[in-house]
């Protein structure tokens, strides 16, 4: 039997979500835990307030027709396959909500709740949050069965770091490599309140969700079911 075979890089790792940030490779940190159940509450009232419009949540249409299985409301930039615009020519035709100031305050934090010295970061990515400013947020809506293929967030002009945000149930996070969308990766369990940030090294690490485990949202949450994800980005447009 191949090595390969008896330890197979897909396994899920059992990571110890109690065990404090990680670094998974350069300029990629997992901060498990890092929102209060109050917060995540807080931005699952305001995931309600998004959908409420002026552009719906919709599952984008791919190339060749198929529809992405993941919904997604935007804020600052509205994102469709493979561009960013102000308005949502592929669904109504609205412009999108602006990008909130807390926002922008909450990927700061995150940023250097992720890139802190003391987790062995490269000193360029320490002290980034002064300067990082996210314009753009999707905001990822994953019910039922829904998945999203390993793919690379390159539609931006600038390479900035990504924040992600996870509330609701928990889902595996497949995170690769920057050359190809396949082997060798590495799967983890994000869960409610988990932040993840990618950015030097790995800002265009290739990464997906092969599935979300129903059942899983934690009580207080502000989720009873499925899984919202926000990723703010720096889109380097004007
Ligand atoms: O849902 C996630 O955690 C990842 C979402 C993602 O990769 C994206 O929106 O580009
Ligand atoms: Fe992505």
């Amino acid at each position: 039997m191949s090595d390969d075979a008896l330890f197979p890089l897909e396994l899920v790792q059992q990571e110890n979500h109690d065990a404090g940030p990680r670094q998974l490779g350069p300029g990629a940190v997992h901060v498990p835990g890092w929102l209060s159940l109050e917060q995540q509450r807080w931005i699952v009232e305001r995931f309600g307030e998004w959908t409420q419009g002026p552009v719906p949540l919709r599952a984008a249409s791919l190339p060749g027709g198929r529809r992405m299985s993941v919904r997604t409301v935007c804020l600052g930039w509205h994102w469709q396959p493979y561009r960013y615009s102000r308005t949502a020519t592929d669904v109504n035709g609205q412009a999108v909500l602006d990008f909130p100031e807390w926002m922008v305050r909450l990927g700061k934090k995150a940023v250097a709740a992720a890139y802190s010295p003391e987790l062995g970061v490269d000193e360029s990515l320490v002290g980034l949050s002064d300067v990082y400013a996210p314009d753009a947020a999707l905001v990822n809506y994953y019910d039922d069965g829904a998945a999203m293929g390993m793919h690379q967030d390159k539609d931006e002009h600038s390479n900035a770091p990504v924040v992600s945000l996870s509330i609701g149930e928990t889902c595996i996070f497949r995170f690769g490599n920057t050359q190809t969308r396949t082997k060798p990766y590495t799967d983890l369990e994000l869960r409610s309140g988990d932040l993840f940030v990618f950015g030097g090294p790995s800002r265009f690490t290739y990464h997906g969700i092969p599935k979300v485990l129903p059942g899983t949202a934690p009580d207080g949450c502000g989720l009873d079911r499925g899984r919202i994800n926000i990723t703010m980005r720096v889109t380097g447009l004007s």
